[in-house]
């Protein structure tokens, strides 16, 4: 297997909802029976995508908003908790892994970078998730954003993720939305994005240090990355 030399002691932290797995068939299943129960039609897959990355509360606001309909705050706790119950009771259904993950993360584990999950999708849920997927073994840590001072975009969410580590270490983070970018950028991380993730507005507008279309070329894009940061 190929191993990159560059990213011994790298941490590299992942965001899950469009990035590590593709969720929207199970998010979609569960927002619209949430959101039914006040009336409001189902929202398609393809615009659930550009509604995800915010948590699960920022889901079920966007859903109102996108039908015009007011929503009251008991309004959004019974949505949100049916949500929720709804999502969790059979969350792996259809989600699975983006095409070509587990091959990268193998490729980056056996170069020595320690890996991490870090999402705005409520803990316990993505604890849930990583565990049907048989995903959990692969991280160091799962960092949801009950697990950190303030979730993304806040920098705090990512360096909570990253872990302990060397001060100079490289430290990435691979999404698919504006609340990635942000949090990468606001830690002095590199940010790398997914195109084929949930985002609201183009991937390409959001400043990222790379793009990237497949996961195949993602363990050699982090290398040349961490090699172009290392300290002289
Ligand atoms: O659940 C969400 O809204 C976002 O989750 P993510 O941060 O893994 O994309
Ligand atoms: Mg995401």
């Amino acid at each position: 297997m190929t191993h990159f030399e560059a990213l011994r002691g790298a941490s590299i932290a992942f965001d899950l909802d469009g990035t590590l797995v593709d969720t929207a068939p199970d998010l979609v299943r569960a927002l619209n029976e949430s959101i039914a129960r006040f009336g409001l039609d189902p929202v398609p897959v393809d615009d659930v995508r550009a509604m995800v990355g915010r948590g699960a509360r920022a889901l079920i606001v966007r859903a109102f908003d996108r039908a015009g309909a007011v929503l009251e705050p008991d309004m959004a706790e019974s949505a949100l908790s049916h949500f929720l119950m709804t999502y969790g009771a059979d969350i792996a259904a259809h989600s699975r892994p983006f095409a070509g993950v587990e091959a990268a993360l193998d490729v980056l584990a056996a170069s020595g970078a320690r890996l991490s999950v870090c999402t705005n999708k409520p803990s316990a849920l993505a604890r849930q998730l990583m565990e049907a997927l048989d995903l959990t073994g692969r991280f160091e840590r799962i960092t949801g954003p009950e697990d950190a001072p303030a979730k993304k975009p806040d920098p705090s969410h990512l360096l909570t993720a990253a872990g302990e580590g060397d001060a100079g270490r490289f430290i990435a983070l691979v999404g698919d939305s504006e609340p990635d970018a942000l949090a990468a950028q606001g830690a002095g991380a590199a940010s790398v994005l997914f195109s084929g993730g949930y985002s609201e507005k183009p991937v390409s507008t959001l400043g990222a240090d790379r793009l990237f279309d497949h996961f195949d070329d993602l363990p050699a894009m982090l290398a040349e990355l961490a090699a172009g940061r290392r300290p002289a």
